[in-house]
């Protein structure tokens, strides 16, 4: 409730305070609150400062309508979410893709390189960009062959990363394999040294270099794997727990020997990939691939608490949001809305409540000075 006058803790006013940086609505507005009440926020601990990249692309993939993930997931309230966990967020804006004319499918199959390849050139100067300006890289797709240009350019700054693989899927086909001729069924096999000698030269992707090493790697999630991509993940040693191991094991062992072989030994900076179709389909169903039985809400939020948890999240992708898909508002607003709480849980969010707001609590006998009174609240 809006008081009439402001009123300040004595000896205090509003130039002992200066508002040094400019602040989002809601924080604002709540260290106006504060203000009135005569005590003030403290500085979070977990405050991250986070650079958010929009990137509007849908060409790893058949089916328009994903290029709209990051209007949907801002015009929702991403940016005002994370002020409100205590984040200093930088927005970036969305990336401006170029579609390249007569792009012909790679071996009449692989669709669209040129403009894949292209777009994850500039994702990935983006990225290092924002890693580089000392921010917590946040990717908003778009189709999960952003992936490539994502981990590519987090690690241009941060070559020792380790990959979380949140998804139903692999994404791990080689354009040699790919039955469905989709890019964003790819993006790991470019990123992985072990698979380089199996990776045709595709055009408009000249300029990308593996990254890591498949130990390197975890896949958390997955329930729809191709028959290559099995292969692939049993003879290049990959570690995955599909939903079966989550059925099995549970989420919290699942995250625990995650961590135990990325960071078991020497931390590192973690790159969480999340794709939304990892969660369970009646939950986020405005996804393009969706695969009944995935991760419940609590599994795919404790995935993110427990990333953030490690301290060393250094970048994430929230990608394959695809509005047009949703068949009803409220299919719109679900998908959007876990979209928006996996990154915030990744970014701070904790259930168990968040630390840092008060320094002390206000006691009765406290008095508080305005303008012309002072007050025994
Ligand atoms: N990022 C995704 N949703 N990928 C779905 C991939 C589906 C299938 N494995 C393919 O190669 O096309
Ligand atoms: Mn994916
Ligand atoms: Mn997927």
């Amino acid at each position: 409730m809006l008081m009439e006058q402001r009123i300040y803790k004595k000896g205090t006013g509003p130039a002992a305070h200066p508002e040094t940086e400019k602040m989002s609505l809601q924080r604002g507005a709540r260290h106006l609150l504060a203000k009135q009440r005569g005590w003030f926020p403290k500085q979070r601990r977990s405050a991250h400062s986070v650079g958010i990249i929009g990137a509007p692309f849908s060409y790893g993939q058949k089916r328009r309508g994903v290029e709209g993930g990051p209007q949907a997931i801002r015009d929702a309230g991403l940016v005002e979410r994370l002020s409100g966990l205590g984040c200093k967020v930088h927005d970036y804006g969305d990336l401006n893709f170029t579609t390249v004319s007569n792009d012909t499918p790679f071996n009449n199959i692989v669709h669209h390189p040129r403009t894949v390849g292209l777009a994850n050139q500039s994702l990935t100067e983006a990225v290092s960009r924002a890693v580089g300006d000392g921010h917590l890289s946040v990717m908003l797709g778009g189709d999960h062959s952003l992936g490539i240009g994502s981990v590519h350019g987090h690690a241009q700054q941060r070559p020792d990363l380790c990959l979380i693989w949140v998804d139903a899927h692999c994404d791990l086909n080689t354009p040699l394999t790919s039955m469905s001729g989709n890019l964003h069924g790819q993006p790991v096999s470019f990123l992985i040294r072990e698979l380089q000698d199996k990776i045709p030269s595709l055009p408009g992707f000249s300029w990308v270099t593996p990254c890591i090493s498949a130990k390197d790697l975890v896949y958390i999630g997955v329930r729809d794997v191709d028959p290559a991509e099995y292969y692939i993940l049993k003879n290049f040693g990959i570690r995955y727990f599909s939903m079966k191991e989550v059925d099995q094991l549970g989420i919290h062992k699942v995250m625990e020997r995650t961590f135990d072989h990325l960071i078991g030994k020497q931390k590192r900076p973690v790159h969480l990939s999340y794709d939304v179709d990892a969660i369970d389909p009646s939950l986020a169903p405005a996804t393009g691939t969706p695969v009944i039985g995935g991760l419940t809400y609590r599994e795919g939020m404790y995935i993110a608490e427990a990333v953030q948890n490690t301290g060393l999240l250094s970048a994430m992708d929230l990608v394959e949001v695809n509005p047009k898909l949703a068949t009803s508002d409220a299919e719109l607003n679900a998908t959007v809305n876990i979209a928006i709480d996996v990154i915030s849980f990744s970014l701070g969010q904790a259930r168990e409540g968040s630390h840092g707001k008060y320094d002390e609590l206000p006691t009765p006998s406290a008095t508080y000075t305005t303008n012309e009174q002072t007050i025994r609240l």
